[in-house]
């Protein structure tokens, strides 16, 4: 389950959870008020009702099916009201109770599923309405009038339910994409590589398929910050992003790691593949040089790699491996990529440069 979708569901969960409260005494002081007014029917349905919103106001907070609870208390309830305002001996103010449908829907159920419900629930009320209370004992103007009263009511409460939904809607995906973005590249951040990678791995596990992680290190780049400036070391590492932007699939995601390191979540590509991909990265790096006003500057790269599986099933420890090779290579001279550990004392392990 995504983060945004656990988001979504928390904050569905404390509105259910308003709403069931108040279906609980709402259902007890209706039950007592229609038995007296001799609607035991529809006395006995609130009640029941009332008592099975307070058991779902206490489930509802652990339930892992939480949209199936929905379901199962919002069709009732939307029943309930349509019912209510069929019989015979109720009043017309029941049709106050049809207008929150959009609200209740839109809200707990989000804008595609909330929108249906709406639509449907709606038009039965609206119906249920007129089959009671347009008569032939009004004239005809008074008939149109209340007709158009509660159409436009119901339909103004659906746009206004689905707009405000909408906006909602955007802005939650706005936020989480700033969330997740870095803001000198553009490039997803650690949280959003961190997300993906969950994603993918699973994706990746379940067809078994390789993937591969790299992590990038711009070589001496602490020079470039020294003698041409701060400013123009960022608009070097724009130009790194934009590169590897470019020059990578958009199924492999690509973030920025820190300071001047990248990060490549190379997905269906095994360590040498990778490694080949990798290395033809750096090579054309090396022939793309950063122009600035007054000068060329030449960037390189070194990279470590690390394959997952074989390296390990977390991202920290993916990540810890590709930093070790990682290291290795400027150890080693810089401006390379190492995808296997180096040899060690014992004479065990290789080198792939
Ligand atoms: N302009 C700019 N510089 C940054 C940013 N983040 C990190 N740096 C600089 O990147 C440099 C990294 O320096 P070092 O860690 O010494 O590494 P290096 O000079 O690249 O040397 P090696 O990694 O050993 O090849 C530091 O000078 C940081 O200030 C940034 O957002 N903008």
């Amino acid at each position: 389950m995504t983060d945004q979708l656990v988001q979504n569901i928390q904050y569905r969960r404390d509105v259910m959870r308003v709403l069931l409260i108040i279906t609980f005494i709402g259902g007890c002081i209706f039950s007592v008020v229609n038995f007296q007014r001799g609607l035991w029917q529809l006395a006995l349905i609130e009640l029941v009702y009332g008592l099975f919103s307070l058991w779902l106001w206490r489930r509802i907070l652990t339930t892992e099916h939480f949209q199936r609870w929905v379901t199962i208390y919002v069709v009732p309830f939307f029943i309930i009201m349509i019912y209510g305002l069929s019989v015979p001996q109720s009043s017309e103010s029941i049709f106050v109770w049809i207008l929150t449908i959009p609200v209740i829907s839109y809200l707990l159920m989000g804008r595609k599923q909330g929108f249906w419900f709406s639509l449907t629930f709606i038009i039965c009320g609206i119906l249920a309405y007129h089959w009671r209370f347009i008569s032939t004992e009004h004239n005809f103007s008074l008939n149109v009038a209340i007709s158009v009263n509660v159409i436009l009511s119901s339909f103004l409460m659906m746009t206004f339910a689905h707009v405000y939904e909408k906006n909602r809607e955007q802005n939650e995906d706005r936020l989480l994409s700033l969330a997740g973005t870095d803001p000198l590249t553009g490039l997803a951040n650690r949280m959003k590589l961190n997300e993906s990678f969950h994603q993918l791995s699973a994706l990746a596990a379940r067809h078994q398929d390789p993937l591969t992680v790299v992590l990038f290190d711009l070589d001496l780049f602490k020079s470039i910050n020294d003698v041409h400036g701060h400013a123009v070391g960022d608009d070097a590492l724009r130009h790194v992003a934009n590169f590897l932007q470019k020059n990578t699939r958009k199924s492999d995601l690509l973030a920025r790691f820190g300071g001047e390191e990248f990060a490549l979540l190379m997905v269906a590509t095994d360590i040498d593949k990778g490694h080949q991909q990798v290395n033809a990265l750096r090579k054309l790096l090396m022939k793309t040089p950063f122009t600035t006003q007054k000068c060329e500057i030449q960037i390189t790269l070194s990279a470590g790699i690390a394959s997952f599986g074989q390296d390990g099933h977390d991202l920290d420890n993916l990540l810890d491996k590709a930093d070790k090779r990682l290291y290795f290579a400027k150890e080693n001279g810089r401006n390379q990529v190492i995808s296997q550990d180096p040899i060690t004392a014992n004479g065990t392990g290789n080198l792939k440069v």
